[in-house]
């Protein structure tokens, strides 16, 4: 009787397969147009139906332009695809990534998370877990304060040093010039290398992608950025169960570079008791056979961590934070440092006056070094147009190229005056945000730093407008994210840039090798640039003037 049955259903099928195919895919095409509700926001139709329209959208590398362009067809929500919307009202930051709304990461991060060794692993920055997270964050939240800098100053300090002798020694007066990204890209790297393991990658002394990590991270971004639009795509490919498990059986190494550095380094300080499975203890819970490490680095912040936590912060979660550093702290700053230098090219008056800032102060006597052009962060907090140029940059090229997508918790929240329901995918994205003219003023499409400042000129109510203007820019700058999730690194990132801007600027003139050349942008979750060919000509460091005041050399380092 069942054979029978079973031949008929087959009979059934084979004559019929076209036809059913194509219901079952209208029947889905048509749940997914009217998924939550949301056919009432506007987007492109295509969109409303599949998530390969995103798909194809990231896949084509520009997809902050689309977001762009959506927005000022349809307005303050777009609809991105059947579960996906985003919002471009700043109201919106509030609701979606304030404290306690219980929003959590969606499936893009989880796409994010690195393997070791056929292990996949939830990081600080890629866990869609918030309890977790929280532990998490408390546990090493006081690597990231800002009095902590003050411990990593001298690492910057050697890596930047570095990076002006090997900048003069490789790229002044050479005519082929320099390609700038890469090259602020190593520096970001090593910077990041020596403030967790007290120990550079070796990019800026060999001038050359070590291990291939650079590459490999860009090729993980270019991997990542569409494939995490269709989560279980990675399940086929990067996370397929077969070539994770062969990974664990040591048939095939799927391990990260990035990773296979971190645990290099754990156990030049762990010595004998790094074991080389993550399942098993990596690192020695009492401290007993801990290498003395001479002035704390993250990494001794987070085996601190471990001691004082030892039931949750297991040797896995060290590593991870170890490689995290690598994973959201690099390319990052090294977009962000691009930029600064790319809009000060481009705007002659803005780098003349930048210029002139620092040429004053150096004569006035600010700067303690006259012989490197190195900065200090102290000093480089007393240069207010330095921070306007910086600020400008972050504002018109945040890192982040996709709007950072969380999950509405149930039963559905209010965000900017629309009721979402729960399971919705949503985000805000810096490239919109940071180009709302209400905020910033109509030419919100210009680089120009004087909108942060200030005039000396204004008094009375001009001046408290203004000042509150600043304030309001201020808070809704979005290129660090926001609220529980917010940047944990801001604060060593910041530390890198308000030292290498002013620094590489005191000891070199830099321009464009080809001034007709555009920069070419490559959004790959972070937008980063190509094509951004400089020169440098050694510059001769202005001395302080004669009977310029001397340096306040007691001033505190860090308000
Ligand atoms: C200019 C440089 C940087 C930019 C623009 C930047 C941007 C961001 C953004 C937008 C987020 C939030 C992502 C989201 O909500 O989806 C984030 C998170 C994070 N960043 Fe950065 N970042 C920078 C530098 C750094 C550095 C230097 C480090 C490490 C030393 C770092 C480590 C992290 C970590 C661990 C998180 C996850 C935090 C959490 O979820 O608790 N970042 N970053």
């Amino acid at each position: 009787m069942a054979g029978f049955g079973n031949s008929v259903v087959g009979s059934f099928i084979a004559q019929f397969w076209l036809p059913i195919t194509v219901s079952v895919i209208l029947v889905w095409l048509v749940k997914n147009r009217y998924h939550n509700g949301l056919n009432k926001y506007p987007g492109p139709f295509l969109a409303s139906l599949t998530d390969w329209w995103r798909f194809w959208d990231v896949y084509g590398q520009r997809p902050e332009l689309t977001h762009q362009k959506l927005h000022a067809k349809y307005g303050d929500v777009v609809r991105l695809g059947p579960n996906n919307l985003s919002f471009a009202d700043p109201k919106a930051l509030k609701s979606i990534y304030g404290l306690n709304k219980g929003f959590v990461k969606s499936d893009f991060y989880v796409v994010q998370q690195s393997v070791v060794k056929g292990h996949s692993l939830a990081s600080l920055f890629s866990t869609t877990d918030n309890n977790f997270h929280a532990q998490f964050r408390r546990c090493v939240n006081s690597a990231f304060a800002m009095s902590a800098l003050v411990q990593y100053e001298p690492f910057v300090d050697n890596t930047t040093k570095l990076f002006l002798k090997q900048t003069e020694k490789l790229f002044a007066g050479n005519s082929s010039g320099c390609n700038f990204t890469q090259w602020l890209q190593f520096y970001a790297f090593d910077v990041i290398g020596e403030i967790t393991y007290s120990k550079r990658h070796g990019f800026v002394e060999k001038n050359e992608d070590i291990d291939g990590i650079v590459s490999y991270l860009g090729n993980l971004f270019l991997y990542v950025a569409p494939i995490g639009q269709i989560p279980w795509l990675d399940l086929v490919f990067l996370k397929n169960p077969i070539y994770l498990k062969l990974s664990q059986w040591g048939f095939i190494d799927a391990t990260f570079p990035v990773a296979r550095f971190a645990r290099q380094r754990m156990a030049e300080r762990l010595g004998p008791n790094l074991s080389g499975d993550p399942s098993k203890p990596l690192l020695p819970v009492s401290t007993e056979g801990k290498a003395e490490v001479k002035s704390p680095d993250l990494l001794s912040k987070f085996l601190a961590a471990q001691d004082a936590r030892p039931d949750f912060m297991n040797d896995v979660l060290v590593q991870t934070m170890a490689v995290s550093m690598a994973f959201a702290g690099s390319e990052t700053t090294a977009i962000s440092l691009a930029s600064v230098f790319y809009y000060l090219l481009r705007n002659p008056s803005a780098l003349a006056a930048l210029r002139t800032e620092l040429d004053d102060a150096a004569a006035s006597g600010l700067f303690s070094d006259c012989d490197s052009g190195l900065v200090t962060w102290a000093e480089s907090q007393k240069l207010p147009y330095l921070d306007a140029c910086i600020k400008e940059s972050f504002r018109l090229h945040p890192a982040a190229g996709l709007p950072l997508e969380r999950v509405v918790p149930e039963p559905g929240a209010d965000i900017a005056g629309h009721h979402v329901k729960g399971g919705t995918v949503v985000g805000c994205s810096a490239w919109i945000i940071h180009r709302r003219p209400e905020i910033w003023g109509d030419d919100v499409d210009a680089f120009r730093p004087e909108r942060w400042l200030v005039g000396a000129d204004l008094k009375g109510e001009q001046k408290e407008e203004q000042e509150r203007r600043v304030r309001e820019m201020n808070g809704m700058m979005f290129q660090f994210g926001m609220g529980s999730r917010t940047c944990i690194g801001k604060n060593i990132s910041l530390l890198e840039i308000y030292k290498v801007v002013p620094s590489l600027l005191r000891r070199f003139d830099i321009r464009f090798k080809d001034p007709s050349q555009e920069w070419k942008l490559v959004n790959a979750w972070f937008v980063k640039q190509n094509n951004f060919q400089a020169m440098f000509e050694v510059r001769d460091l202005v001395k302080p003037a004669a009977g310029s005041k001397e340096k306040e050399s007691s001033e505190k380092l860090l308000s």
